[in-house]
């Protein structure tokens, strides 16, 4: 089984967003950005947090990065496929914060904590909550909280209608929608958007979280075994060097020496996004967790190719199981057969989503294994949201790593999944007083 529940979100957002405590600080340097060799969970001695009282007006002497302390604080990854919204909510307020706090941010604050759905398409996903965190020298929680990226528009519109505008200036951001939407975020909101490098982000974040909770980073005991196959937690506070494989819209491969020094090995482009969009096609199904759904009863065997099919068992002098697929989806083509009209008409919306799964799947596996392999890395972190709700291809993964490196590879997990580049861009910002 899966770590999490599976939710479904449609239509439009809701997200409403706070505004608050119209903090800020007397920086004049400290932009915690990538490779400034700040290690981004520690707190420097030179941090002083500040938060100026909502009554206190935005001074207008201060630049863009000197306001971004206030209230407030999320840390936004506007993906190609979701946009990632973590927001900190301060559980240490004092009487003189809370007396000078605006209405607006204590209901706004109120809104989101209390809630798990914003309007159609906002989710909150309540057991990633992280309690007793401290956040830039605060204490209180973080909230995760998912929505599509093609519903920007409506989450500017609500913004905007909340009166955003006048509560916030900076926003810490990152992914490419970062980018993409600055603008918009300027004209419909006067929002700046802090950018943050998605990747220097994606680990600042893992760093962060694995400190914070030692269940966060987990292995599959037996994945293979449908009764034996469990969840193992992994001490990762020791964790370079390792493989850092994000599995998103597209996907990235990271070979990661410390906290600030990593390089992007490769990518492709077959990615989450990849399985969500033939999935559709194939199957006529519209959301990701109906995707999953119709994967989990389908049997991808139906579809594919497999060893056997060619060699009538194993491949034995190549060390090829006749269980392994030969050629993914060409069980519904075999050119020449009799019967190749009668077995894809057989075939169920459910096998192709599961060939779908394990094709994409298995071909991401195989990239992390050659770069974890020339890397000479043994330890292979997967993250990114295509593994939300999906424990088949974990399992897969898993198995994958094992069962190539001849147990010398591990695949890893982590709970909060696609959420570490929101987290990593809402630490970015740190605030330096001199
Ligand atoms: N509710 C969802 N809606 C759309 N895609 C989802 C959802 N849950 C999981 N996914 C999967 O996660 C992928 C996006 O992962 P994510 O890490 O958020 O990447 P990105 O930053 O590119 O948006 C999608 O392409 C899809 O495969
Ligand atoms: C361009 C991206 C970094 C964007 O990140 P994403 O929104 O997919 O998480 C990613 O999609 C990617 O690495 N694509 C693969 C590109 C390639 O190396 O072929």
């Amino acid at each position: 089984m899966g770590p999490h529940a599976t939710h479904s979100c449609k239509d439009c957002l809701g997200v409403r967003i706070m505004s608050g405590y119209q903090g800020g600080s007397s920086s004049s340097s400290g932009l915690n950005g990538a490779g400034d060799g700040e290690v981004p969970f520690k707190r420097s001695k030179r941090y002083r947090p500040y938060n100026r009282p909502s009554t206190v007006p935005r001074n207008p002497s201060l630049n863009q990065d000197q306001q971004v302390m206030s209230m407030p604080w999320f840390g936004m990854d506007i993906g190609g496929s979701l946009a990632k919204l973590v927001y900190f909510e301060p559980k240490d307020i004092t009487p003189d914060e809370a007396n000078a706090e605006v209405e607006t941010l204590k209901n706004i604050r109120r809104y989101l904590t209390k809630n798990s759905a914003y309007g159609k398409t906002g989710h909150r996903d309540i057991h990633l909550q992280m309690d007793n965190v401290e956040v830039r020298g605060r204490k209180g929680s973080l909230h995760f909280i998912r929505f599509p990226t093609s519903e920007m528009g409506n989450f500017l519109e609500l913004a905007k209608s909340k009166g955003m505008a006048t509560l916030v200036t900076t926003v810490c951001a990152t992914g490419g929608g970062a980018y993409k939407f600055e603008d918009a975020f300027q004209r419909e909101v006067n929002m700046n958007l802090m950018k943050f490098d998605e990747l220097d982000s994606l680990i600042r974040g893992i760093l962060y979280i694995e400190t914070n909770d030692p269940k966060e980073c987990y292995y599959f005991a037996d994945p293979t075994s449908e009764n034996q196959c469990h969840k193992v937690p992994y001490d990762l506070s020791n964790p370079y060097p390792f493989l850092l494989v994000n599995i998103g819209s597209g996907v990235s491969v990271l070979a990661v020496h410390g906290p600030n020094t990593y390089k992007r090995i490769t990518g492709t482009s077959l990615g989450g996004g990849t399985f969500l969009g033939l999935c559709c096609l194939l199957t006529g199904c519209n959301t990701f967790e109906e995707a999953i759904e119709l994967a989990t009863g389908g049997d991808n065997t139906r579809v594919d190719k497999l060893v056997k099919d060619i060699y009538g068992g194993d491949y034995e002098k190549m060390g090829l199981p006749g269980d392994l697929v030969a050629s993914s989806f060409m069980g519904v083509c075999s050119f020449g057969q009799m019967n190749a009209k009668d077995k894809r008409a057989n075939v169920s919306r459910e096998d192709l989503a599961r060939a779908t799964l394990v094709t994409i799947t298995n071909n991401i596996g195989s990239i992390a294994r050659m770069c974890a392999s020339n890397e000479k890395i043994n330890n292979v972190v997967f993250v990114g949201n295509f593994l939300r709700v999906n424990p088949i291809s974990m399992k897969l993964l898993a198995h994958a790593m094992d069962y190539w490196s001849k147990g010398t590879l591990k695949a890893l997990f982590l709970e909060h999944e696609g959420y570490f580049g929101a987290v990593g861009c809402l630490l970015g910002f740190n605030g330096f007083v001199s």
